[in-house]
Protein backbone atom coordinates (compact mmCIF):
# COMPACT_ATOMS: atom_id res chain seq x y z
CA UNK A 1 0.00 0.00 0.00
CA UNK A 2 1.21 3.64 -1.07
CA UNK A 3 -0.04 7.05 0.60
CA UNK A 4 -0.02 10.08 -0.79
CA UNK A 5 -0.89 13.97 0.56
CA UNK A 6 -3.07 14.08 -2.78
CA UNK A 7 -4.18 11.88 -5.80
CA UNK A 8 -5.66 13.48 -8.86
CA UNK A 9 -7.74 11.14 -11.12
CA UNK A 10 -7.28 12.06 -14.91
CA UNK A 11 -5.80 14.62 -16.79
CA UNK A 12 -7.92 16.02 -18.72
CA UNK A 13 -8.80 19.45 -16.73
CA UNK A 14 -7.66 17.84 -13.78
CA UNK A 15 -4.00 18.21 -14.74
CA UNK A 16 -4.94 22.09 -14.86
CA UNK A 17 -4.95 23.36 -11.16
CA UNK A 18 -1.84 21.14 -9.97
CA UNK A 19 0.81 24.49 -9.51
CA UNK A 20 3.65 25.37 -7.75
CA UNK A 21 1.24 25.91 -4.80
CA UNK A 22 1.49 22.04 -4.26
CA UNK A 23 4.79 21.18 -4.69
CA UNK A 24 5.48 20.83 -1.13
CA UNK A 25 2.80 17.73 -1.79
CA UNK A 26 3.71 14.40 -2.42
CA UNK A 27 1.42 13.70 -5.51
CA UNK A 28 0.09 10.98 -7.33
CA UNK A 29 -1.66 11.39 -10.49
CA UNK A 30 -3.57 8.44 -11.89
CA UNK A 31 -4.26 8.45 -15.68
CA UNK A 32 -5.38 5.11 -17.47
CA UNK A 33 -5.26 6.69 -21.30
CA UNK A 34 -4.06 9.45 -22.89
CA UNK A 35 -2.58 12.43 -21.26
CA UNK A 36 -4.55 15.34 -21.50
CA UNK A 37 -7.71 13.63 -21.46
CA UNK A 38 -10.61 13.71 -23.74
CA UNK A 39 -10.33 17.82 -24.91
CA UNK A 40 -6.72 17.21 -26.70
CA UNK A 41 -7.01 14.41 -27.45
CA UNK A 42 -10.08 13.01 -29.05
CA UNK A 43 -12.41 16.31 -28.61
CA UNK A 44 -12.55 19.63 -28.74
CA UNK A 45 -8.59 20.05 -30.49
CA UNK A 46 -8.68 17.64 -33.05
CA UNK A 47 -12.19 17.91 -33.99
CA UNK A 48 -12.26 21.59 -34.78
CA UNK A 49 -8.78 21.18 -36.88
CA UNK A 50 -10.72 18.52 -38.95
CA UNK A 51 -14.02 21.59 -39.26
CA UNK A 52 -11.53 24.56 -40.27
CA UNK A 53 -10.75 22.21 -43.52
CA UNK A 54 -13.94 20.81 -43.99
CA UNK A 55 -15.77 24.18 -43.72
CA UNK A 56 -13.43 25.42 -46.27
CA UNK A 57 -13.75 22.45 -48.67
CA UNK A 58 -17.80 23.26 -48.49
CA UNK A 59 -17.00 26.89 -49.39
CA UNK A 60 -15.00 26.02 -52.25
CA UNK A 61 -17.96 23.25 -53.62
CA UNK A 62 -20.52 25.84 -53.25
CA UNK A 63 -18.50 29.46 -53.98
CA UNK A 64 -20.38 29.99 -57.18
CA UNK A 65 -22.84 31.24 -55.18
CA UNK A 66 -20.57 34.26 -54.76
CA UNK A 67 -20.14 34.28 -59.00
CA UNK A 68 -16.71 32.39 -58.57
CA UNK A 69 -15.65 29.33 -60.35
CA UNK A 70 -13.94 27.04 -57.03
CA UNK A 71 -13.97 23.39 -56.93
CA UNK A 72 -13.47 21.05 -54.36
CA UNK A 73 -10.94 18.21 -55.17
CA UNK A 74 -10.57 15.87 -52.28
CA UNK A 75 -8.59 15.59 -49.19
CA UNK A 76 -5.02 14.39 -48.75
CA UNK A 77 -6.54 12.43 -45.69
CA UNK A 78 -3.24 10.85 -44.35
CA UNK A 79 -1.57 14.09 -44.28
CA UNK A 80 -4.70 16.32 -42.93
CA UNK A 81 -4.32 13.60 -40.09
CA UNK A 82 -0.54 13.97 -39.42
CA UNK A 83 -1.23 17.75 -39.37
CA UNK A 84 -2.98 17.60 -36.42
CA UNK A 85 -2.27 14.20 -34.86
CA UNK A 86 2.00 15.05 -35.00
CA UNK A 87 0.78 18.51 -32.80
CA UNK A 88 -1.47 16.81 -31.14
CA UNK A 89 0.83 13.49 -29.78
CA UNK A 90 3.07 16.41 -29.07
CA UNK A 91 1.32 18.27 -26.15
CA UNK A 92 0.17 14.86 -25.08
CA UNK A 93 3.74 13.18 -24.65
CA UNK A 94 4.87 16.50 -23.19
CA UNK A 95 2.34 16.79 -20.67
CA UNK A 96 3.28 13.65 -19.60
CA UNK A 97 7.10 14.00 -19.37
CA UNK A 98 6.86 17.02 -17.41
CA UNK A 99 4.18 15.68 -15.01
CA UNK A 100 6.59 12.50 -15.01
CA UNK A 101 10.16 13.27 -14.85
CA UNK A 102 12.75 15.17 -13.03
CA UNK A 103 10.89 18.50 -12.91
CA UNK A 104 8.16 17.68 -10.74
CA UNK A 105 10.02 14.93 -8.07
CA UNK A 106 6.94 15.27 -6.14
CA UNK A 107 5.27 13.56 -8.34
CA UNK A 108 4.12 10.05 -9.34
CA UNK A 109 2.36 9.32 -12.32
CA UNK A 110 0.91 5.82 -12.06
CA UNK A 111 -0.73 4.91 -15.81
CA UNK A 112 -3.29 2.88 -15.26
CA UNK A 113 -7.35 2.31 -14.44
CA UNK A 114 -7.58 2.91 -10.83
CA UNK A 115 -10.87 1.94 -9.01
CA UNK A 116 -12.69 3.36 -5.45
CA UNK A 117 -12.25 0.25 -2.88
CA UNK A 118 -13.11 3.16 -0.10
CA UNK A 119 -13.82 6.88 0.76
CA UNK A 120 -9.73 7.54 0.26
CA UNK A 121 -8.61 4.25 -1.04
CA UNK A 122 -8.11 3.14 -4.82
CA UNK A 123 -7.09 -0.05 -6.18
CA UNK A 124 -4.86 0.48 -9.67
CA UNK A 125 -5.66 -2.48 -12.34
CA UNK A 126 -2.31 -4.28 -11.23
CA UNK A 127 -3.34 -4.55 -8.19
CA UNK A 128 -1.95 -2.19 -5.93
CA UNK A 129 -3.83 -0.29 -3.01
CA UNK A 130 -3.00 3.84 -2.98
CA UNK A 131 -4.44 5.72 -0.05
CA UNK A 132 -4.76 9.47 0.50
CA UNK A 133 -5.72 12.68 2.52
CA UNK A 134 -6.71 14.35 0.19
CA UNK A 135 -8.55 13.35 -3.58
CA UNK A 136 -9.52 14.68 -6.68
CA UNK A 137 -11.69 13.28 -8.88
CA UNK A 138 -12.01 14.50 -12.54
CA UNK A 139 -12.29 11.10 -14.11
CA UNK A 140 -14.56 12.65 -17.20
CA UNK A 141 -16.77 10.54 -19.27
CA UNK A 142 -17.42 7.87 -22.10
CA UNK A 143 -19.45 7.53 -25.55
CA UNK A 144 -22.91 5.51 -24.58
CA UNK A 145 -23.28 2.81 -27.30
CA UNK A 146 -27.01 2.04 -27.07
CA UNK A 147 -27.96 -1.62 -27.76
CA UNK A 148 -29.07 -3.18 -30.83
CA UNK A 149 -29.27 -6.50 -32.49
CA UNK A 150 -26.22 -7.57 -34.40
CA UNK A 151 -23.91 -4.93 -32.70
CA UNK A 152 -20.72 -6.04 -30.66
CA UNK A 153 -20.43 -3.27 -28.00
CA UNK A 154 -16.97 -4.46 -26.71
CA UNK A 155 -15.47 -4.75 -30.20
CA UNK A 156 -16.54 -0.70 -30.75
CA UNK A 157 -13.28 1.15 -31.54
CA UNK A 158 -11.43 -1.55 -32.10
CA UNK A 159 -9.05 -2.69 -34.63
CA UNK A 160 -11.02 -3.87 -38.09
CA UNK A 161 -14.31 -3.56 -36.48
CA UNK A 162 -16.42 -0.78 -38.58
CA UNK A 163 -18.22 0.77 -35.78
CA UNK A 164 -16.45 3.77 -34.35
CA UNK A 165 -17.51 6.57 -31.75
CA UNK A 166 -15.59 10.07 -31.28
CA UNK A 167 -13.02 8.35 -29.20
CA UNK A 168 -11.69 6.28 -32.60
CA UNK A 169 -13.42 7.78 -35.77
CA UNK A 170 -10.38 10.77 -36.15
CA UNK A 171 -7.49 7.88 -36.41
CA UNK A 172 -9.28 6.08 -39.37
CA UNK A 173 -6.85 4.89 -41.51
CA UNK A 174 -8.96 5.48 -44.34
CA UNK A 175 -11.62 8.52 -44.82
CA UNK A 176 -15.06 6.24 -45.65
CA UNK A 177 -17.16 6.61 -48.62
CA UNK A 178 -20.43 6.14 -47.00
CA UNK A 179 -20.83 6.92 -43.06
CA UNK A 180 -24.11 6.66 -41.31
CA UNK A 181 -23.96 8.30 -38.46
CA UNK A 182 -26.57 8.07 -35.13
CA UNK A 183 -27.39 10.61 -33.28
CA UNK A 184 -28.30 13.88 -33.50
CA UNK A 185 -26.50 16.01 -30.97
CA UNK A 186 -23.23 18.21 -30.68
CA UNK A 187 -21.11 15.58 -31.51
CA UNK A 188 -22.89 13.37 -34.57
CA UNK A 189 -23.22 16.95 -36.30
CA UNK A 190 -19.82 18.28 -35.99
CA UNK A 191 -18.73 14.98 -37.65
CA UNK A 192 -21.40 14.85 -39.99
CA UNK A 193 -19.78 18.44 -41.15
CA UNK A 194 -16.35 17.30 -41.30
CA UNK A 195 -16.99 14.06 -42.76
CA UNK A 196 -19.35 15.34 -45.63
CA UNK A 197 -17.40 18.46 -46.15
CA UNK A 198 -14.64 16.43 -47.04
CA UNK A 199 -16.22 14.36 -49.32
CA UNK A 200 -17.87 11.11 -47.69
CA UNK A 201 -21.58 10.05 -48.45
CA UNK A 202 -23.06 10.61 -44.47
CA UNK A 203 -26.35 9.52 -43.70
CA UNK A 204 -27.70 10.92 -39.99
CA UNK A 205 -30.00 8.99 -38.03
CA UNK A 206 -32.01 11.01 -35.78
CA UNK A 207 -34.35 9.84 -33.10
CA UNK A 208 -36.32 13.06 -32.77
CA UNK A 209 -38.25 15.33 -35.10
CA UNK A 210 -35.05 18.26 -35.03
CA UNK A 211 -31.55 18.24 -35.30
CA UNK A 212 -30.13 19.52 -31.91
CA UNK A 213 -33.36 19.06 -30.58
CA UNK A 214 -32.28 20.32 -27.28
CA UNK A 215 -31.39 23.67 -28.00
CA UNK A 216 -34.04 26.85 -28.60
CA UNK A 217 -36.66 24.96 -30.76
CA UNK A 218 -36.56 28.05 -33.55
CA UNK A 219 -32.76 27.83 -33.50
CA UNK A 220 -33.32 24.19 -33.72
CA UNK A 221 -35.57 24.19 -36.44
CA UNK A 222 -33.57 26.80 -38.40
CA UNK A 223 -30.79 24.70 -38.60
CA UNK A 224 -32.45 21.33 -39.77
CA UNK A 225 -33.93 22.93 -42.61
CA UNK A 226 -30.19 24.49 -43.28
CA UNK A 227 -28.35 21.38 -42.41
CA UNK A 228 -30.55 18.99 -44.37
CA UNK A 229 -30.30 21.30 -47.73
CA UNK A 230 -26.84 19.22 -48.41
CA UNK A 231 -26.95 16.21 -45.71
CA UNK A 232 -29.17 13.45 -45.75
CA UNK A 233 -30.78 12.73 -42.45
CA UNK A 234 -34.08 10.15 -41.40
CA UNK A 235 -35.64 11.97 -38.63
CA UNK A 236 -37.65 9.95 -36.24
CA UNK A 237 -35.19 6.97 -36.77
CA UNK A 238 -33.77 4.53 -34.77
CA UNK A 239 -31.11 1.90 -35.85
CA UNK A 240 -32.80 -1.49 -35.24
CA UNK A 241 -30.00 -4.28 -36.57
CA UNK A 242 -26.58 -4.32 -37.65
CA UNK A 243 -25.06 -6.56 -39.61
CA UNK A 244 -21.29 -6.83 -41.29
CA UNK A 245 -20.18 -8.41 -44.30
CA UNK A 246 -15.98 -8.46 -44.54
CA UNK A 247 -15.23 -4.72 -43.29
CA UNK A 248 -18.55 -3.97 -44.79
CA UNK A 249 -21.39 -2.62 -41.89
CA UNK A 250 -25.45 -2.08 -42.73
CA UNK A 251 -28.02 -1.14 -40.53
CA UNK A 252 -31.45 -1.55 -40.64
CA UNK A 253 -34.04 1.71 -39.25
CA UNK A 254 -37.18 1.77 -37.85
CA UNK A 255 -39.33 4.94 -36.58
CA UNK A 256 -38.44 5.96 -33.30
CA UNK A 257 -42.00 6.94 -32.64
CA UNK A 258 -41.26 10.67 -31.83
CA UNK A 259 -42.36 11.50 -35.59
CA UNK A 260 -45.29 9.61 -36.40
CA UNK A 261 -44.51 7.42 -39.27
CA UNK A 262 -41.54 7.66 -41.38
CA UNK A 263 -40.53 6.65 -44.70
CA UNK A 264 -37.50 5.12 -44.35
CA UNK A 265 -34.75 3.12 -46.61
CA UNK A 266 -34.98 -0.88 -45.80
CA UNK A 267 -30.78 -0.99 -44.96
CA UNK A 268 -28.29 1.59 -44.98
CA UNK A 269 -24.80 0.30 -46.24
CA UNK A 270 -21.87 1.75 -45.30
CA UNK A 271 -18.32 1.47 -44.79
CA UNK A 272 -18.48 3.37 -41.40
CA UNK A 273 -20.67 3.43 -38.64
CA UNK A 274 -20.07 6.66 -35.89
CA UNK A 275 -22.52 6.04 -32.61
CA UNK A 276 -22.71 9.48 -31.37
CA UNK A 277 -25.71 8.90 -29.01
CA UNK A 278 -24.25 11.23 -25.79
CA UNK A 279 -21.42 10.84 -23.12
CA UNK A 280 -21.88 9.39 -19.70
CA UNK A 281 -19.57 10.69 -16.45
CA UNK A 282 -17.52 7.71 -15.54
CA UNK A 283 -18.60 6.99 -11.91
CA UNK A 284 -19.25 2.86 -12.78
CA UNK A 285 -15.63 2.09 -14.10
CA UNK A 286 -14.29 4.40 -10.86
CA UNK A 287 -16.89 2.38 -8.76
CA UNK A 288 -17.17 5.46 -6.93
CA UNK A 289 -20.43 3.92 -5.30
CA UNK A 290 -17.79 1.82 -3.13
CA UNK A 291 -16.52 5.13 -1.97
CA UNK A 292 -20.11 6.09 -0.75
CA UNK A 293 -19.94 8.94 -2.68
CA UNK A 294 -23.33 10.03 -3.63
CA UNK A 295 -24.55 9.97 -7.57
CA UNK A 296 -27.21 11.65 -9.05
CA UNK A 297 -29.55 10.06 -11.66
CA UNK A 298 -27.73 10.87 -14.83
CA UNK A 299 -24.76 9.11 -13.11
CA UNK A 300 -22.78 12.34 -12.07
CA UNK A 301 -20.80 12.47 -8.86
CA UNK A 302 -22.85 14.89 -6.24
CA UNK A 303 -20.23 17.54 -5.65
CA UNK A 304 -22.04 21.08 -4.07
CA UNK A 305 -21.11 24.60 -4.97
CA UNK A 306 -17.12 24.70 -3.82
CA UNK A 307 -17.00 21.48 -5.80
CA UNK A 308 -16.29 19.50 -2.83
CA UNK A 309 -17.72 15.63 -3.30
CA UNK A 310 -21.22 14.32 -0.85
CA UNK A 311 -21.23 11.69 0.93
CA UNK A 312 -24.86 11.27 2.18
CA UNK A 313 -25.02 15.28 1.35
CA UNK A 314 -22.28 16.22 3.34
CA UNK A 315 -18.82 17.24 1.85
CA UNK A 316 -16.18 14.36 2.23
CA UNK A 317 -13.36 15.94 3.68
CA UNK A 318 -10.81 16.92 1.20
CA UNK A 319 -12.22 15.05 -1.46
CA UNK A 320 -13.19 17.42 -4.97
CA UNK A 321 -14.64 16.96 -7.91
CA UNK A 322 -14.72 18.80 -11.42
CA UNK A 323 -15.58 18.75 -15.00
CA UNK A 324 -17.75 15.78 -17.18
CA UNK A 325 -17.57 13.29 -13.83
CA UNK A 326 -19.85 16.05 -11.82
CA UNK A 327 -20.85 18.86 -14.08
CA UNK A 328 -23.88 19.97 -15.50
CA UNK A 329 -21.93 20.88 -18.25
CA UNK A 330 -20.09 18.59 -20.41
CA UNK A 331 -18.09 21.44 -21.97
CA UNK A 332 -14.28 21.90 -21.85
CA UNK A 333 -14.36 25.80 -20.99
CA UNK A 334 -16.53 24.57 -18.02
CA UNK A 335 -13.98 21.89 -17.09
CA UNK A 336 -11.21 24.40 -16.76
CA UNK A 337 -13.55 26.89 -14.98
CA UNK A 338 -14.37 24.41 -12.08
CA UNK A 339 -10.43 23.44 -12.18
CA UNK A 340 -9.83 26.54 -11.18
CA UNK A 341 -12.00 26.46 -8.43
CA UNK A 342 -11.15 23.25 -7.31
CA UNK A 343 -7.21 24.43 -7.36
CA UNK A 344 -8.17 27.42 -4.72
CA UNK A 345 -10.64 25.52 -2.59
CA UNK A 346 -7.50 22.81 -2.23
CA UNK A 347 -4.57 25.30 -1.94
CA UNK A 348 -7.14 26.77 1.54
CA UNK A 349 -8.18 23.35 2.79
CA UNK A 350 -4.43 22.06 2.38
CA UNK A 351 -3.02 25.57 4.41
CA UNK A 352 -6.02 24.75 7.00
CA UNK A 353 -4.31 21.98 7.96
CA UNK A 354 -6.67 18.65 8.07
CA UNK A 355 -8.90 17.43 5.02
CA UNK A 356 -12.03 19.31 4.93
CA UNK A 357 -10.98 21.82 8.01
CA UNK A 358 -10.73 25.02 5.17
CA UNK A 359 -12.80 27.34 6.01
CA UNK A 360 -16.41 27.25 4.46
CA UNK A 361 -16.19 31.23 3.69
CA UNK A 362 -12.72 31.10 2.23
CA UNK A 363 -13.77 28.12 -0.56
CA UNK A 364 -14.78 29.51 -4.00
CA UNK A 365 -18.02 28.67 -5.37
CA UNK A 366 -18.31 27.68 -8.67
CA UNK A 367 -20.03 29.83 -11.53
CA UNK A 368 -22.98 28.50 -13.62
CA UNK A 369 -24.27 31.40 -14.44
CA UNK A 370 -24.73 32.41 -18.77
CA UNK A 371 -22.66 29.66 -19.11
CA UNK A 372 -22.39 29.34 -23.22
CA UNK A 373 -21.75 26.83 -25.67
CA UNK A 374 -21.11 27.10 -29.78
CA UNK A 375 -22.09 23.88 -32.20
CA UNK A 376 -18.82 23.71 -34.86
CA UNK A 377 -20.76 22.81 -38.04
CA UNK A 378 -22.29 24.72 -41.33
CA UNK A 379 -23.40 26.88 -40.45
CA UNK A 380 -22.53 27.01 -37.09
CA UNK A 381 -24.51 27.15 -33.95
CA UNK A 382 -24.43 29.54 -30.42
CA UNK A 383 -26.03 29.68 -27.33
CA UNK A 384 -26.19 31.36 -23.74
CA UNK A 385 -29.00 31.57 -21.27
CA UNK A 386 -32.20 29.93 -21.44
CA UNK A 387 -34.52 29.28 -24.20
CA UNK A 388 -37.67 31.38 -24.85
CA UNK A 389 -39.74 28.44 -23.91
CA UNK A 390 -38.15 27.95 -20.77
CA UNK A 391 -37.86 31.79 -20.12
CA UNK A 392 -41.67 31.63 -20.47
CA UNK A 393 -41.92 28.58 -18.00
CA UNK A 394 -39.84 30.59 -15.60
CA UNK A 395 -42.90 33.53 -16.00
CA UNK A 396 -40.57 36.14 -17.19
CA UNK A 397 -42.69 39.20 -19.40
CA UNK A 398 -40.61 38.04 -22.41
CA UNK A 399 -39.33 40.61 -25.45
CA UNK A 400 -38.16 38.13 -28.15
CA UNK A 401 -36.47 39.68 -31.24
CA UNK A 402 -35.48 37.60 -34.11
CA UNK A 403 -32.82 38.98 -36.44
CA UNK A 404 -31.46 37.89 -40.01
CA UNK A 405 -28.23 38.07 -41.08
CA UNK A 406 -29.75 38.70 -44.51
CA UNK A 407 -30.78 41.72 -42.94
CA UNK A 408 -27.23 43.48 -42.28
CA UNK A 409 -24.47 45.00 -44.87
CA UNK A 410 -22.41 41.50 -44.09
CA UNK A 411 -24.69 39.18 -44.39
CA UNK A 412 -25.15 41.06 -48.13
CA UNK A 413 -21.55 40.67 -48.58
CA UNK A 414 -22.95 37.11 -47.96
CA UNK A 415 -25.05 37.27 -50.98
CA UNK A 416 -27.64 37.16 -48.15
CA UNK A 417 -26.42 33.56 -46.72
CA UNK A 418 -29.16 32.41 -43.86
CA UNK A 419 -28.62 32.66 -40.17
CA UNK A 420 -30.41 34.50 -37.33
CA UNK A 421 -30.01 35.84 -34.56
CA UNK A 422 -32.23 35.13 -31.55
CA UNK A 423 -32.74 37.52 -28.11
CA UNK A 424 -35.12 36.45 -25.36
CA UNK A 425 -35.20 39.28 -22.88
CA UNK A 426 -37.17 40.40 -20.03
CA UNK A 427 -39.23 43.45 -20.71
CA UNK A 428 -39.35 44.64 -17.12
CA UNK A 429 -35.51 44.55 -16.05
CA UNK A 430 -34.51 44.82 -20.08
CA UNK A 431 -31.83 42.26 -18.96
CA UNK A 432 -30.88 39.53 -21.86
CA UNK A 433 -31.92 35.91 -20.43
CA UNK A 434 -30.86 33.79 -23.35
CA UNK A 435 -29.57 34.43 -26.47
CA UNK A 436 -29.30 31.60 -29.25
CA UNK A 437 -27.49 32.01 -32.73
CA UNK A 438 -27.51 29.82 -36.23
CA UNK A 439 -25.10 31.39 -39.08
CA UNK A 440 -21.66 31.95 -39.98
CA UNK A 441 -19.40 32.25 -37.33
CA UNK A 442 -21.89 32.01 -34.19
CA UNK A 443 -19.70 30.61 -31.71
CA UNK A 444 -17.40 34.39 -32.50
CA UNK A 445 -20.45 37.21 -32.85
CA UNK A 446 -22.50 35.87 -29.66
CA UNK A 447 -19.65 36.85 -27.65
CA UNK A 448 -20.83 40.63 -26.59
CA UNK A 449 -24.10 38.60 -25.97
CA UNK A 450 -22.23 36.15 -23.02
CA UNK A 451 -20.36 39.02 -21.75
CA UNK A 452 -23.51 41.57 -21.72
CA UNK A 453 -24.90 38.34 -19.25
CA UNK A 454 -21.81 37.46 -17.08
CA UNK A 455 -21.73 41.38 -16.35
CA UNK A 456 -25.37 41.73 -15.92
CA UNK A 457 -25.72 44.58 -18.49
CA UNK A 458 -29.25 45.69 -19.58
CA UNK A 459 -29.96 44.57 -23.32
CA UNK A 460 -30.38 48.43 -24.23
CA UNK A 461 -27.10 49.53 -22.61
CA UNK A 462 -25.10 47.11 -24.57
CA UNK A 463 -26.84 48.36 -27.91
CA UNK A 464 -26.77 52.05 -27.51
CA UNK A 465 -23.90 52.58 -24.89
CA UNK A 466 -21.12 51.48 -27.51
CA UNK A 467 -19.47 51.39 -30.66
CA UNK A 468 -20.71 48.57 -33.03
CA UNK A 469 -18.12 48.51 -36.05
CA UNK A 470 -19.95 49.17 -39.50
CA UNK A 471 -20.31 46.95 -41.60
CA UNK A 472 -19.02 44.20 -39.52
CA UNK A 473 -21.51 40.94 -39.29
CA UNK A 474 -22.02 41.88 -34.88
CA UNK A 475 -24.30 44.61 -36.37
CA UNK A 476 -26.96 41.69 -36.25
CA UNK A 477 -26.60 41.66 -33.15
CA UNK A 478 -26.36 45.24 -32.38
CA UNK A 479 -30.11 45.13 -34.52
CA UNK A 480 -31.44 42.16 -32.83
CA UNK A 481 -30.82 43.95 -29.50
CA UNK A 482 -32.69 47.53 -30.69
CA UNK A 483 -35.34 45.24 -31.22
CA UNK A 484 -36.47 44.29 -28.24
CA UNK A 485 -39.36 45.89 -26.61
CA UNK A 486 -39.33 46.54 -22.65
CA UNK A 487 -41.93 48.37 -20.23
CA UNK A 488 -41.81 52.00 -19.89
CA UNK A 489 -39.12 53.04 -17.12
C1 LIG B 1 -15.69 14.78 -29.94
C2 LIG B 1 -15.78 15.81 -28.83
C3 LIG B 1 -15.68 17.14 -29.14
C4 LIG B 1 -15.78 18.08 -28.13
N1 LIG B 1 -15.69 19.41 -28.47
C5 LIG B 1 -15.81 20.34 -27.50
C6 LIG B 1 -15.73 21.73 -27.83
O1 LIG B 1 -15.55 22.10 -28.99
N2 LIG B 1 -15.86 22.64 -26.84
C7 LIG B 1 -16.06 22.24 -25.53
O2 LIG B 1 -16.18 23.11 -24.66
N3 LIG B 1 -16.14 20.94 -25.19
C8 LIG B 1 -16.02 19.98 -26.14
N4 LIG B 1 -16.08 18.66 -25.81
C9 LIG B 1 -16.28 18.30 -24.39
C10 LIG B 1 -14.94 18.36 -23.62
O3 LIG B 1 -13.98 17.61 -24.31
C11 LIG B 1 -15.14 17.81 -22.22
O4 LIG B 1 -16.18 18.50 -21.56
C12 LIG B 1 -13.87 17.97 -21.38
O5 LIG B 1 -12.75 17.48 -22.07
C13 LIG B 1 -14.04 17.24 -20.05
O6 LIG B 1 -12.85 17.30 -19.32
P1 LIG B 1 -12.64 16.38 -18.04
O7 LIG B 1 -11.35 16.80 -17.45
O8 LIG B 1 -13.84 16.41 -17.19
O9 LIG B 1 -12.55 14.90 -18.59
P2 LIG B 1 -11.50 14.22 -19.56
O10 LIG B 1 -10.75 15.20 -20.37
O11 LIG B 1 -12.25 13.15 -20.27
O12 LIG B 1 -10.43 13.57 -18.57
C14 LIG B 1 -10.74 12.47 -17.80
C15 LIG B 1 -9.50 11.59 -17.72
O13 LIG B 1 -9.68 10.65 -16.68
C16 LIG B 1 -9.13 9.42 -17.08
N5 LIG B 1 -9.80 8.37 -16.32
C17 LIG B 1 -11.13 8.11 -16.29
N6 LIG B 1 -11.40 7.10 -15.46
C18 LIG B 1 -10.21 6.70 -14.95
C19 LIG B 1 -9.84 5.68 -14.03
N7 LIG B 1 -10.75 4.91 -13.45
N8 LIG B 1 -8.52 5.52 -13.75
C20 LIG B 1 -7.58 6.32 -14.32
N9 LIG B 1 -7.88 7.32 -15.18
C21 LIG B 1 -9.18 7.51 -15.49
C22 LIG B 1 -9.45 9.36 -18.57
O14 LIG B 1 -8.57 8.46 -19.22
C23 LIG B 1 -9.27 10.80 -19.00
O15 LIG B 1 -7.99 11.06 -19.50
C24 LIG B 1 -15.97 17.68 -26.78
C25 LIG B 1 -16.05 16.32 -26.47
C26 LIG B 1 -15.95 15.39 -27.48
C27 LIG B 1 -16.03 13.93 -27.12
N1 LIG C 1 -18.72 22.02 -29.63
C1 LIG C 1 -18.85 21.54 -28.41
O1 LIG C 1 -18.86 22.25 -27.42
C2 LIG C 1 -18.95 20.06 -28.22
C3 LIG C 1 -18.66 19.19 -29.26
C4 LIG C 1 -18.82 17.84 -29.06
C5 LIG C 1 -19.22 17.37 -27.81
N2 LIG C 1 -19.48 18.24 -26.82
C6 LIG C 1 -19.97 17.76 -25.50
O2 LIG C 1 -20.07 16.35 -25.51
C7 LIG C 1 -21.39 15.98 -25.09
C8 LIG C 1 -21.79 14.69 -25.72
O3 LIG C 1 -22.08 14.91 -27.10
P1 LIG C 1 -23.12 13.99 -27.85
O4 LIG C 1 -23.37 14.59 -29.19
O5 LIG C 1 -22.70 12.58 -27.76
O6 LIG C 1 -24.39 14.11 -26.92
P2 LIG C 1 -25.73 14.98 -27.09
O7 LIG C 1 -26.43 14.83 -25.80
O8 LIG C 1 -25.45 16.33 -27.62
O9 LIG C 1 -26.53 14.20 -28.22
C9 LIG C 1 -26.90 12.87 -28.07
C10 LIG C 1 -27.75 12.47 -29.27
O10 LIG C 1 -27.94 11.08 -29.24
C11 LIG C 1 -29.32 10.79 -29.34
N3 LIG C 1 -29.54 9.54 -28.63
C12 LIG C 1 -29.41 9.30 -27.31
N4 LIG C 1 -29.66 8.01 -27.04
C13 LIG C 1 -29.94 7.41 -28.21
C14 LIG C 1 -30.27 6.09 -28.59
N5 LIG C 1 -30.37 5.12 -27.68
N6 LIG C 1 -30.50 5.82 -29.90
C15 LIG C 1 -30.40 6.82 -30.81
N7 LIG C 1 -30.09 8.08 -30.52
C16 LIG C 1 -29.86 8.38 -29.23
C17 LIG C 1 -30.01 11.99 -28.76
O11 LIG C 1 -31.33 12.09 -29.22
C18 LIG C 1 -29.12 13.11 -29.29
O12 LIG C 1 -29.43 13.41 -30.62
C19 LIG C 1 -22.27 17.16 -25.48
O13 LIG C 1 -23.41 17.24 -24.67
C20 LIG C 1 -21.37 18.33 -25.30
O14 LIG C 1 -21.51 18.86 -24.02
C21 LIG C 1 -19.36 19.58 -26.99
Amino acid sequence: MTHFDLLLIGTGSGNMFLDDRFSGLNVAIAEEWHFGGTCLNVGCIPTKMFVYPATIAEQAAEANRYNLSTDFHGVDWPALQKRIFDRVDAIESGGRDYRSGDRQPNVSVVAEHVEFVGEKTVRTASGETITADRIVIAAGASPVIPEATGLEPKLVDTDGYPVFTSNSIMRIPQRPERLVIIGSGIIAMEFAHVFAGLGTEVTVIARGPRLLGTIDEEVSTEFTELFERNHTVHRGAEVASYSFDNDQVSVTLRPSGRLGDVDLPAQLDADAVLIATGRTPNTTSLRVGDAGFDILDDARLSVDSRQRVLSQGRPVPGVFALGDISSPHQLKHVANHEAAVVGDNLAVDVAAGAPGSGAEAQLREVNHHAVPGAVFTSPQVAYVGITEEEARRAGHDVSVKVQKYADVAYGWAMADDPGIVKIVADRATRKILGAHIVGHEASMIIQPLIQAMAFDQRADEVAKGQYWIHPALPEVVENALLGLEFNDA
